[in-house]
């Protein structure tokens, strides 16, 4: 770089050391993320007040509200990136991603995204997207639960459609009955380590699961506690279409909390997804579930950095996209 530099400096040519000028600011805005957190600062300065006491108010309602909003931002990013694509709902001449398998019957909150936007709206009209209230509402979610926190980068706008082949599409969105190696790579595809798919499953200290989810699992694989099947074979009928719908925690010890138990369930063969015990089944991540069941520190730190990491996939900025006014149509 030092020499770059002295050559260009050297040059007698002024209209060279321009388009070197030039070269070196795209290189920067190519490296650097689009996002910054004080995006908002000045356009909608009551805007982390306003989504923190709905998500608040939301979760004292329902606690389990926060685990669903989270994943609904998982479930965004994962497809086309976080633009806000999992909120646009289906019409009668559009069908957009939430009849696709992983999210239909399933992906919950969206009312509370729809009821955090008109209260945005009321303060600082048609300024913020729905992609970033997402991505502020599951860090939101976290903090009400006992978890870390972060600072949110902003500045991603909305798609104007969605679609129901890419949420579909095999390997997208990653499936419950997944192998590590698999996880891996579908993490890997959108450029997030198996150290960060490690951790951002720690999300799996909150919230529920259908027994659909975790039938395989709980009938039909090694690696388990024999009681710990049992209790949840009681609430999860072993043939199909039983009992899909029936509920069990992921964290079977704090579902409403977020903390580090979800680790300490995997070493002690209780994961409640085939997935989940994957992550401690002999393989190259073990260690690192250790690692977060002994030093919940260690994990909260590398959740809210995995977490930044995710909401920086492929956000749409500048001019694509739209602010849109409701969360669940596009303008
Ligand atoms: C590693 C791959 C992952 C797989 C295979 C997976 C799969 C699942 C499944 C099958 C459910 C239950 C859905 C149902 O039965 O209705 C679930 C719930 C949940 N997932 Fe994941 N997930 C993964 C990663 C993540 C990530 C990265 C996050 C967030 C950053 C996340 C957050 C959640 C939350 C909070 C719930 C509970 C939602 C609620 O109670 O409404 N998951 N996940
Ligand atoms: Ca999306």
């Amino acid at each position: 770089m030092a020499s770059l530099f002295s050559s260009s400096s050297s040059s007698s040519s002024s209209s060279s050391n321009v388009i070197f000028m030039f070269v070196i600011l795209v290189f920067f805005m190519g490296t650097s993320s689009a996002l910054s957190t004080n995006f908002y600062s000045k356009t909608c300065p009551k805007l982390f007040n306003t989504i923190q006491s709905e998500v608040e108010s939301a979760v004292s309602k329902e606690e389990r509200m926060g685990a669903s909003l989270l994943r609904l931002f998982f479930h965004d990013c994962f497809v086309n990136g976080c633009d806000g694509s999992v909120l646009l709902e289906d019409t009668s001449s559009f069908k957009g991603e939430q009849t696709a398998g992983p999210n239909v019957n399933s992906l919950r909150g969206f009312g509370v995204i729809e009821k955090i936007k008109s209260k945005v709206e009321d303060v600082c009209p048609g300024v913020v997207s729905c992609a970033d209230i997402l991505a502020i509402a599951s860090r939101d979610s976290v903090v009400t639960l006992g978890g870390p926190s972060w600072d949110v980068k902003l500045g991603r706008r909305d798609s104007k459609t969605a679609s129901l082949s890419d949420a579909n599409r095999t390997g997208t969105l990653p499936s419950p009955f997944s192998s590590l190696s698999t996880l891996v790579s579908r993490f890997g595809a959108l450029g997030l380590s198996a150290k960060d798919m490690v951790a951002l499953s720690g999300s799996h200290t909150i919230g529920k699961a259908r027994c659909f989810s975790f039938r395989p699992r709980i009938y039909n694989t090694s690696l388990i506690d024999s009681s710990f099947a049992k209790t949840r074979q009681a609430n999860c009928p072993g043939t199909r279409g039983n009992g899909d719908k029936n509920l069990a925690p992921l964290d079977l010890q704090s579902p409403t909390a977020f903390d580090n138990n979800y680790y300490k369930n995997l070493i002690n063969q209780k994961g409640l997804l085939f997935s989940d015990q994957q992550l401690y089944s002999g393989g190259s991540t073990d260690s690192q579930i250790e690692k977060y069941s002994k030093k919940p520190e260690t994990f909260f730190s590398d959740f809210a950095a995995a977490m930044i990491k995710m909401g920086d996939i492929s956000p749409l900025t500048g001019s694509n996209g739209e602010i849109r006014k409701k969360c669940g149509k596009p303008n």
